[in-house]
This record gives C-alpha cells, sequence and structure tokens, in this order.
C-alpha cells in the first residue's frame, strides 16, 4: 500500500488592513501587492457608484447586494459610511498558494474576521489626525460635510482580544509606511 503525501499548496494568512478613512491603507495595500506578486489583494463589492474612482472594487446597487447575502455569497459584510461591504467567501480561492491576501476590513468586524479565517492577521494603519484630514480633503473622493462625518470616526478603538495585530505609522512618507509592513508580513512568515 502505497500512502500519497498531501501536495495541495498551502494557504496564505488573511491580512486586514484597517484604520481611519484616509490614513493610507488601500495605499499601503498596493505597494504591498506591487513588491510581492505572491501577495494578492481581495476585491470588496460595495454598494457604491461604479465611477468613485479609488481602490478597485464591484459595484453593486442595495437590491444587488442584498441579494448576494441572502445567496450567502459573504464570509463577511458591514455596513459603513452609509455604504454596505462585502467579501466574497472566493476569498479562500485567493488564498491558496498565496504569501497572503490583503483585504481592507472595517475595525467592526474584526473580531469576527478572526472566527472566519484560520490564520487572521491585521496591520492597524495609523497617522497623526492633521494628516488624515488632509488625505481626505485631498483625496477629493467624498464631499466635505461626508469627510467631517468620516474624521469624526478616526479614532473608532480596534476590539479588545484580536491575537495577531501590528501597528504601522502612516504620518510620513508612503514608502516608509510600506517597509514597516513589508517588515511585519516577513517576520510573520520566517
Ligand atoms: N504616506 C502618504 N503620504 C502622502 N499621501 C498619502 C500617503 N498615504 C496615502 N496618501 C494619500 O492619501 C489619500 C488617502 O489614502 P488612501 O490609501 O485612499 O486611504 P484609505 O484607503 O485609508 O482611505 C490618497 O489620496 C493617497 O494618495
Ligand atoms: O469601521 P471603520 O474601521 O471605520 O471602517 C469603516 C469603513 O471604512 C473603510 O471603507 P472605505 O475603504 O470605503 O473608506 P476609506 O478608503 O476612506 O477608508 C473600511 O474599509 C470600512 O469599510
Amino acid at each position: 500500500m502505497s500512502v500519497s503525501a498531501d501536495i495541495s499548496p498551502a494557504k496564505g494568512p488573511v491580512i486586514a488592513v484597517v484604520g481611519p478613512s484616509g490614513v493610507g491603507k488601500d495605499s499601503v495595500m498596493s505597494g504591498l501587492a506591487v513588491a510581492d506578486p505572491r501577495l494578492r489583494s481581495m476585491r470588496r463589492v460595495i454598494t457604491r457608484a461604479p465611477d468613485a474612482g479609488g481602490e478597485d472594487y464591484q459595484p453593486v446597487s442595495e437590491t444587488e447586494f442584498e441579494a448576494l447575502v441572502q445567496a450567502d455569497v459573504f464570509a463577511l459584510h458591514w455596513r459603513a459610511h452609509g455604504l454596505r461591504y462585502g467579501i466574497p467567501r472566493d476569498i479562500e480561492k485567493l488564498r491558496i498558494g498565496a504569501s497572503g491576501v490583503l483585504v481592507n476590513l472595517s475595525r467592526a468586524v474584526l473580531l469576527q474576521a478572526q472566527e472566519v479565517f484560520d490564520d487572521f492577521r491585521v496591520i492597524s494603519v495609523t497617522a497623526d489626525p492633521e494628516v488624515l484630514a488632509q488625505r481626505l480633503a485631498g483625496r477629493g473622493r467624498e464631499d466635505a460635510e461626508e469627510v467631517q462625518r468620516r474624521l469624526a470616526r478616526a479614532s473608532l478603538a480596534l476590539p479588545d482580544g484580536l491575537r495577531q495585530v501590528y501597528e504601522v505609522d502612516n504620518s510620513g512618507a508612503l514608502c516608509a509606511a510600506i517597509v514597516q509592513a513589508q517588515a511585519i508580513i516577513q517576520a510573520e512568515r520566517a
């Protein structure tokens, strides 16, 4: 009788990149993904207008989003900023053979995410409050009122009970934050 070895490729961790609006989550994620092609990025489903710019996302209507919820398509979904966001269960396929899958999550769903994903890490991106205000205004995706609403949510704390949380300060140059995040990911891999 022969015993066959398990040769299925390993699954990379789910790496949540979190922090206040405008802190640089999408910018850090893009920089990490460019530097390491084995690091994948999860495309989110969002009830946002299709032409809003910024991250690559799948735009859907409220009705379409609700149909996806009912069809149990999402591993995680939440509401914030008047929008609905979903992470399809397909994220598990993206993990196969990857060094990790980056995903932009709400700080409010992290404990749930820790239960859903068997290998889950959090990179918490921070920046000084005045820097946040400048970046949000400079990005130009939201109007002034929405920028104020987002700034009011900036200090939301991370939940207690997260097992693997690492902080990256993006108050300065973006490349410095990317280097910090790379060091964290590589140290965890070693
Ligand atoms: N370190 C940085 N220095 C200068 N501008 C930055 C830096 N990081 C991000 N930005 C800019 O700030 C804005 C918000 O960044 P973004 O990645 O969209 O943040 P988030 O995804 O956290 O909302 C964007 O216009 C981006 O180009
Ligand atoms: O609960 P919080 O941690 O405050 O996060 C709320 C939402 O804000 C971010 O969304 P989005 O990417 O649309 O906005 P951002 O790019 O301005 O951060 C994040 O991905 C969450 O969906």
